[in-house]
């Protein structure tokens, strides 16, 4: 019954939200309310976004983030717009943020769901006016009311997400999220001040022809990887990377396509961080009809350890990314045998 739910092109976020509230008798508003909050940010974060230039909010803040990356003024503009936003709304009682070390505590222990923001993603392209996102990640609280949130609260895996979705600071700007029941994705009518319904039920294809990878890390990741990389550029697949995930994932979702950030000498875990940006897009594809894997298992089935760890990433059509996990089932095999045989023939010296 949820499944059918849509709702003509051109329905205000308002009522696509209300709307789509209406299928659960059981509904408090609340989650509605938590949507409606990131809406709100979403929009102020584009007028800051679009006017950088101008208001001298481009360039470094000249510190290095918990990531030790250096943190971009945008980045610390749009967390801070971020948090506000959520803490004002009222919904969420905890924040983990890329750009806080720790979970944040927004003092409304009432509150019954906890959000993971990646604020700015694609901060290398902020100053050089290329497409950004925002990504987010809804969960239930798992400890009771009424109290502070906890690392308890956080650390839930993928797969217990309520809502996922992300911002895409493009040639326009778009709203893409789930609630479990399918992929949507809005438009920001800047004159209105307004989100409306332009892509309903969004579906990943089976098969791709684009492969979103940094080709500069050829040499800095594994063999299975190079294989997969020279399968894709002998099938004339398109190569296309624009640096910001969110920009990437969304081409590759609506297109057919997948991106990979893989385990690499310098990020031996891969560079994507799971809390806020694989969980949110693992859920979004999957939604779609995608896959998301890292190189051992299903994303959304990782149990996280830590608020900021990374994991390798591979997400897209489904066909790709069995394509690539077989390439590196077969390298992990090779490898294996390799080992075993080099072990018999010492036993046999
Ligand atoms: O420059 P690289 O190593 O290819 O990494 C690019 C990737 O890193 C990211 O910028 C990481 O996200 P942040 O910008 O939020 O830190 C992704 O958006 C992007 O896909
Ligand atoms: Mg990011
Ligand atoms: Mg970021």
């Amino acid at each position: 019954m949820l499944e059918k739910f849509t709702a003509p092109i051109g329905t205000a976020l308002d009522r696509f939200i209300a709307q789509k509230q209406e299928q659960f008798p059981f509904a408090t508003g609340e989650l509605s309310q938590l949507l409606r909050d990131i809406a709100l940010a979403a929009k102020i974060i584009n007028r800051e976004i679009n006017r950088a230039g101008l208001s001298g909010i481009e360039g470094s803040v000249g510190e290095e983030n918990v990531q030790g990356e250096n943190q971009q003024k945008l980045d610390v503009v749009a967390d801070v717009r971020f948090i506000r936003a959520l803490i004002k709304g009222e919904q969420t009682c905890g924040i983990i943020s890329e750009e806080d070390e720790n979970l944040i505590d927004t003092k409304n222990p009432k509150a019954k769901y906890v959000v993971a923001i990646d604020p700015l993603d694609g901060s290398s392209n902020i100053n050089v006016n290329v497409s950004v996102g925002t990504i987010f990640s809804i969960y239930r609280r798992r400890t009771s009311l009424n109290t502070p949130p906890t690392l308890e609260d956080m650390l839930q895996p993928g797969r217990d997400q309520i809502a996922a979705g992300y911002v895409l600071y493009g040639s326009s700007t778009m709203l893409v999220y789930s609630t479990g029941y399918g992929v949507n994705g809005f438009t920001y009518e800047p004159s209105l001040g307004e989100f409306f319904l332009s892509h309903p039920n969004i579906k990943m294809k089976e098969n791709g022809e684009i492969y979103s990878f940094n080709d500069g890390l050829y040499y800095q990741t594994s063999e299975g990887i190079r294989n997969f990389i020279e399968h894709c550029r002998k099938n004339q697949y398109s190569g296309r990377y624009i640096g910001s995930l969110v920009s990437d994932f969304h081409r590759n979702m609506l297109k057919g396509g997948m991106y990979l950030y893989p385990a690499t000498k310098k990020h031996t875990q891969g560079k994507l961080r799971l809390m806020y940006e694989c969980n949110a897009l693992a859920f979004l594809a999957e939604q779609a009809g995608g896959m998301a894997f890292s190189d051992k298992e299903r994303i959304l089935d990782i149990m996280p350890e830590s608020l900021h760890q990374r994991v390798p990433l591979f997400i897209g059509s489904k066909n790709m990314v069995k394509q690539c996990l077989q390439l590196l089932n077969e390298e992990g095999q090779e490898k294996a045998a390799k080992t075993k045989k080099t072990e018999d023939r010492q036993v046999t010296e």
